[in-house]
């Protein structure tokens, strides 16, 4: 009789789970407030709360920016480039002193790699930025791929499905679904064709069920279960 231990784990429910990065992956929303509060204190602004900065992010660090400088007085565009430039330049320096994994995330990516899915990022990052973070947490081994908001070129970011097909493309393609927190990340997933999960602890910047996902989670715990009802019955 086989023991327990050494029988092999059930095929994944995928084989490509794509994960978007702030506020899905990682609460990054500390690090980000921080960089922006840098940002409007250099030029006399009020500090924003990180409750208030949470639902900014998911677009990229810029139209994080453009929504802190409106909500504090507006700002013209020659004045946002030198921001944007001041912003990333902290946020880089201070990339992970507060960001951590979401309770339970860790986990989950081990089960599904465990049972041989591909697990990649496609974030509205900055490429670069998010691979200095996920080197920073230890964790750029577990994906296959990390795609950011400037890989495909300019306009092409999250909403467009283009970085979704990249990834596809990267992870030598396959069955895949799409996990995030915005309703970019949603409809990114949805025009690549993908079933799409949404994360109710991630930066809303509405109401989870208003994203328009197939499923929602409420924590890490949920997302195994959740793939696997997706999954096609006959694997
Ligand atoms: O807004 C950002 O900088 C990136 O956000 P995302 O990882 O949620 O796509
Ligand atoms: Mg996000």
């Amino acid at each position: 009789m086989t023991p327990i231990s050494s029988r092999p784990s059930p095929a994944a429910p995928f084989d490509i789970v794509g994960f978007d990065l702030d506020g899905t992956l990682l609460d990054t929303s500390g690090d980000l407030a921080a960089a922006v509060n840098h940002a409007l204190a250099s030029v006399g602004r009020p500090a924003l709360s990180v409750e208030a900065v949470r639902p900014m992010i998911g677009g990229g660090a810029r139209a994080m920016l453009a929504q802190g400088m409106a909500a504090t007085g507006g700002c013209d565009a020659a004045t946002l480039d030198r921001l944007h430039r001041l912003l990333l330049d902290h946020y880089e320096a201070h990339i992970a002193d507060l960001t951590r994994p979401f309770p339970g995330m860790i986990a989950a990516l081990d089960t599904l790699a465990a049972r041989g899915a591909r697990i990649a990022v496609v974030t509205n990052k900055l490429e670069a930025l998010a691979r200095k973070l996920l080197d920073a947490l230890g964790l750029t081994a577990r994906f296959a791929c990390i795609i950011g908001g400037d890989t495909m070129g300019p306009g092409n970011a999250k909403p467009s499905p283009k970085p979704i097909y990249e990834m596809l493309a990267r992870c030598g393609g396959g069955t895949a679904a799409f996990v995030g927190d915005s309703l970019f990340d949603i409809r990114a997933g949805q025009a690549a064709g993908l079933p799409t999960i949404a994360c109710a602890f991630g930066f809303l910047t509405q109401p989870v069920g208003e994203l328009g996902a197939d499923a929602v989670i409420d924590g890490y715990a949920e997302l195994v279960p959740t793939l696997e009802r997706f999954a096609s019955p006959s694997r």
